[in-house]
């Protein structure tokens, strides 16, 4: 993107640049076999309990994450823009999501103290740790925040569509990433994000000086939460070549 438009033409920010760029791994993200058997009713409950438990492990490592984002944020110092407070109410749902992945493993009989976690949710819990350093510039955190809830709430609210036949005792599970507060919560993320981008993109004198070299490493940060979300899903449905061997 060049950061010119048109007069009267709106252009994008690049957020929706990255998703149009990177339209097939976004759909394979957002689309996945897993997503699409919950919304056609024909999801294997073994994968969904396997899916819990491994998601279970996740969520405690993301709180440190956006807690770690939220550093940055107090860093950059920018009280008015509001993004602590963004922030801050994600941490709040976190800590309501922890409590219903607990409620939600005794209803299904899974054990949460005895899960192990697999190779792709320690891949993905290692790259968050990664996000956490300091030395992480905020864009880039931001860009992976936005786009790791983005996929969730994508993907879950395809399940809640007219027409979809998510099993009813799915449809809550559907509900906490695919209500619209959460896409609500997922646009304020993502404004975040592109105001951040935009100080470079605009060629605008930046407050805060954004290197065209966070832009670069936001875009590639993006595009691996898209490949450990797909890794994620595929674990979930057993197809990721760790499962024991079909019959
Ligand atoms: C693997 C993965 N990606 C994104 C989310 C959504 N964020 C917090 O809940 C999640 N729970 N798990």
């Amino acid at each position: 993107m060049d950061g010119k438009s048109k007069p009267g033409v709106p252009y994008d920010v690049m957020t929706d640049t990255w998703v149009k760029k990177h339209r097939l791994i976004y759909i394979g993200a957002t689309r996945h076999p897993f997503i699409l058997s919950i919304r056609d009713g024909t999801v294997d409950l073994s994968a969904f309990k396997r899916w819990l438990g491994q998601d279970y492990i996740f969520v405690r490592a993301f709180v440190p994450f956006v807690a770690s984002v939220l550093i940055k944020a107090y860093k950059k110092g920018d009280e008015s823009s509001g993004d602590m407070e963004v922030i801050l109410s994600g941490l709040g749902s976190l800590n309501d999501e922890i409590a219903w992945f607990k409620q939600e493993a005794s209803k299904w009989g899974v054990d949460l103290s005895q899960v192990a976690p697999e190779k792709p949710t320690q891949d993905y819990c290692r790259f968050l740790e990664e996000l956490m350093r300091p030395e992480v510039d905020y864009t880039v955190a931001m860009a992976a925040f936005w786009a790791i809830e983005a996929v969730y709430q994508e993907s879950f609210a395809h399940c809640l569509e007219e027409g979809s036949k998510t099993p009813t005792e799915l449809q809550e599970a559907c509900q906490r990433w695919g209500n619209d507060g959460f896409g609500r919560y997922c646009s304020s993320l993502r404004n975040i994000a592109d105001r951040q981008l935009e100080k470079v993109a605009s060629g605008s004198v930046p407050l805060v000086k954004v290197s065209e070299d966070a832009v670069s490493k936001a875009e590639v940060t993006f595009l691996r939460v898209l490949e450990y979300e797909v890794d994620f899903w595929n674990m979930s449905c057993g197809t990721d070549g760790h499962s024991a061997p079909k019959p």
